[in-house]
């Protein structure tokens, strides 16, 4: 009796990123739709082929997407938006149009995948009518078989977590009416002689899943399992432990998928002590999907060795703990790195040969001398002088003397008032101005050589020169560097610190062609020398005006990036805080007298257990205070958060004790003023008043409306006006446009409220 293994997803973006490139080269119209869809098989087989080269027995079918699968989900049921109804939903145009934009419509809602930086599209459930468009998982199944003899493991986003996941009012009714769709969909996939179907319902594991939502379960998939015959479903779970273990294992399904690596260590003990049916298979999560470093595989086996006292051998499926799309594709190509950390690395693809070798460990076919030498590689970084600085070890003794508390807020109010004179709605942006293609470019020339050190200054030198021209035309009252030496907020930082790698090859996919580079922390972290002075102290010495200091937090680079797993992560962040913190001091000593320190992570990095909250806010709180907290009473401090949901953590917010906070909110306005009607917030408060994922200039009358909104439950006197976010992703000059729009409506604003203060 063997032992299987399984996969739950591979990354789509390909190791050279060929997935983007396609997918951009198609939307510029470089290549045609026939292209388009001859390139992307070629990925995708090539995905397939590689997954079973490495071992695996259960390959993921459907996990490849052109965009996000949940819009693959939402579109297959024919849950299109409201206002692309009248378009052909089986046509690329329309799928890329809901994702995107057209030139008449916006494009549908971006919200992050439970803790994750993976965006998915928020499908609107309006008035629809599911129905089935085309059953592309059959589609892609019967191409796997034809092209390459596999028989895959179609994979599918369950109907309880696709209706959770979705917007709209009448969501019992279309979950209903998607009952018999989904059995379609699984009965052809089953005549077809699909053997195992993987139906993916995260929704278990968050705090929302309550004893009513396993009565719908239960009698949801009683429904469906009594109508699909001649498979097996497998109902999957990931990201943290399932509360309700004993209904979630009572589901009538034949198999349950557990997460052994993010559950702190709960779905074992239940396994122990509640035991596992006998008449299903377990789908055990021992790989860790989302972070990068190899397994301790002698580890490994003895957690398998634990579940096997109550599940059977022949139960028992071993995988990663999620879908690899969080992950990078390949180390192998991580030629940059220090041997030691690349020898301690384990992207999606050894993470396959890590799963590999276990199983074949367990079927008896590798030694356990192979898995001892597995493991050395990892230990060697662990013990390595790379990993460990012994100026972190004696400032982390000494914590406690690094101070997390400033004059009280209304002192500092009155001081930097004095020290600054801004008007009353003072105007700013929240940090970057637009990555043009040329910026990359000339980085790009930088980095192979063909640039000197002293070219890329002064090109840089030159951008920073002609935007803050350009801010002072505009006449916004607090200016920007720019940010253009960055590539990303995280990555940047990530490059200057000790003990942060940044790697070559090692994009995840952050929403649609998107990708980012999280940064890898092997060792402690250590801020060497200034990261951010000298473009800072430039840009201000162009300037009568302050410019903000422009910092990337502690909480934000932890979020964003590959953590070591050797010591607990609030260690970490409060490493990071340390550097933050000296990188405040210097940029005020510098002559510096605002600093931004953004922390749009702060937010999403937030447990999905609730119970788990307070624990992660006051450590996020307390590195946010040390990061900042050594500056004079007149040195303004400003923070930046993007995404909206934060009724959750008003308190925390406030807790943070900046002087001035900038949210993101055109997309959730009146919700977020809500919050803000319940909760007297006493410190500046910038509410972005335009939202910048679109390239439309908004007219002054929407912006005037959006201040004076704001402006029924904030004090004037504390208000600031700025856009949602940063501008790196807009082109120029629609941004000196919509910038144009939101100086004139502040300054109308800001009349209008002198005339009424003044009465
Ligand atoms: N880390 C992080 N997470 C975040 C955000 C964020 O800003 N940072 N914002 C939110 C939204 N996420 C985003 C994620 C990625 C991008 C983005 O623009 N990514 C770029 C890559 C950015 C980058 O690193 N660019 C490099 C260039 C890398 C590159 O592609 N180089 C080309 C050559 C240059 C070119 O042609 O562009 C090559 O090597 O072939 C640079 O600026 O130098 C992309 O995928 O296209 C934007 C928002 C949430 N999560
Ligand atoms: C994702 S938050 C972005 C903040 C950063 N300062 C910027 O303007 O790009
Ligand atoms: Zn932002």
């Amino acid at each position: 009796m063997t032992i299987n293994n399984s996969n739950l997803g591979y990354p789509r973006i390909g190791e050279k990123r060929e997935w983007k490139k396609t997918l951009e080269s198609f939307w510029k119209g470089d290549i045609t739709e026939q292209q388009f869809e001859e390139q992307m098989k070629q990925i995708r087989l090539s995905h397939l082929q590689k997954q079973r080269d490495k071992g695996i027995d259960l390959i993921p079918i459907g996990d490849f997407s052109y965009y996000d699968h949940i819009l693959d989900t939402a579109v297959l049921f024919g849950l299109l938006p409201e206002r692309f109804r009248k378009q052909d939903a089986n046509s690329l145009q329309t799928y890329f149009d809901i994702a995107r934009g057209s030139r008449d419509q916006v494009a549908a809602e971006m919200t992050k995948w439970f803790n994750t930086n993976y965006h998915y599209l928020v499908p609107e459930l309006g008035q629809a009518e599911p129905r089935l468009t085309k059953n592309r998982l059959l589609h892609l199944f019967l191409e796997a078989k034809e092209e390459l003899g596999i028989n895959g493991k179609p994979v599918l986003v369950g109907p309880l977590t696709l209706v959770a996941l979705s917007k709209g009012e009448n969501k019992d009714q279309v979950l209903q009416k998607l009952i018999p769709l989904y059995v379609q969909v699984l009965q052809e996939l089953a005549d077809a002689g699909a053997e195992w179907i993987q139906i993916d319902e995260p929704v278990f594991v968050t705090s929302d899943a309550d004893d009513a939502l396993f009565l719908k379960a239960k009698e949801i998939y009683g429904t469906i399992k009594r109508e699909t015959v001649n498979t097996k479903l497998l109902i999957q779970t990931y990201f943290e432990s399932v509360e309700q273990y004993d209904h979630l294992v009572s589901l009538p399904v034949d198999g349950i998928g557990l997460d052994f690596v993010y559950d702190s260590g709960i779905s074992l003990q239940k396994l122990q002590t509640e035991g596992f049916p006998k008449d299903k298979v377990l789908a055990a999560g021992v790989i860790d999907g989302r972070n990068v470093w190899k397994a301790s595989l002698q580890k490994t086996v003895k957690l398998v060795n634990t579940i096997l006292e109550a599940v059977d051998r022949d139960r028992l499926i071993l995988q990663p703990s999620c879908s690899l799309i969080h992950v990078p594709v390949t180390a192998e190509n991580e030629n940059q790195l220090d041997p030691l950390v690349k020898d301690a690395l384990s992207f999606a693809d050894e993470k396959l040969e890590e799963l590999s070798l276990l199983t074949k460990f367990f079927n008896f076919e590798a030694e356990e001398g192979a898995l001892k030498e597995y493991d050395s590689s990892a230990d060697q970084l662990s013990s390595s002088k790379l990993r460990n600085q012994s100026a972190v070890h004696d400032a982390m003794k000494q914590l406690d003397s690094f101070s997390t508390v400033r004059l009280e807020a209304g002192l500092r109010r009155k001081l930097q008032n004095k020290r600054f004179s801004l008007p009353l709605l003072p105007t700013t942006t929240i940090g970057s101005f637009p990555q043009t293609k040329e910026v990359r470019a000339q980085r790009l020339k930088w980095k192979k050589g063909e640039l000197s050190e002293q070219q890329y200054t002064a090109y840089i030198e030159e951008e920073i020169k002609k935007w803050i021209e350009i801010q002072e035309s505009l006449e916004l009252d607090v200016l920007v560097h720019g940010e253009f030496e960055r590539t990303d907020m995280v990555e940047f930082f990530g490059d200057k610190l000790t003990g942060i790698a940044i790697t070559t090859f090692g994009w995840v996919q952050s929403y649609g062609s998107r990708c980012v580079r999280p940064p890898v922390i092997y060792g402690d972290v250590l801020l060497e020398e200034p990261m951010t002075v000298k473009e800072t102290v430039f840009a201000q010495s162009l300037s009568e005006k302050p410019v903000k200091g422009m910092l990337t937090g502690p909480v934000t680079i932890l979020n964003w990036s590959f953590v070591r797993n050797d010591l607990p992560k609030s260690t970490v962040l409060h490493q990071l805080s340390l550097s933050i913190r000296k990188e405040v001091e210097a940029l005020e000593q510098a002559g510096i007298a605002m600093i931004q320190v953004d922390e749009p992570a702060l937010r999403e990095g937030l447990p999905l257990k609730s119970e788990k909250w307070n624990d992660y806010l006051a450590d996020a709180v307390t590195a946010f205070k040390r990061s900042t907290a050594s500056v004079q009473p007149d040195t303004q401090i400003h923070t930046h958060m993007c995404y909206s949901n934060f009724e959750d953590i008003t308190q925390a917010i406030d807790a943070l004790d900046a002087d001035v906070i900038s949210i993101e909110t055109s997309r959730s306005h009146g919700e977020l003023i809500h919050s803000f009607e319940e909760y007297s917030y006493e410190k500046g408060i910038g509410l972005g008043v335009y939202d910048i994922h679109s390239p439309r200039i908004p007219t002054e009358d929407e912006l005037v409306k959006n201040i004076e909104r704001a402006l029924q439950v904030l004090d004037p006197e504390l208000f600031w006006v700025n856009p949602d976010c940063g501008l790196k992703t807009r082109g120029v000059s629609e941004t000196v446009e919509a910038l144009k729009v939101m100086v004139a409506a502040a300054k109308f604003c800001r009349e209008k409220a002198r005339q009424e203060t003044s009465v």
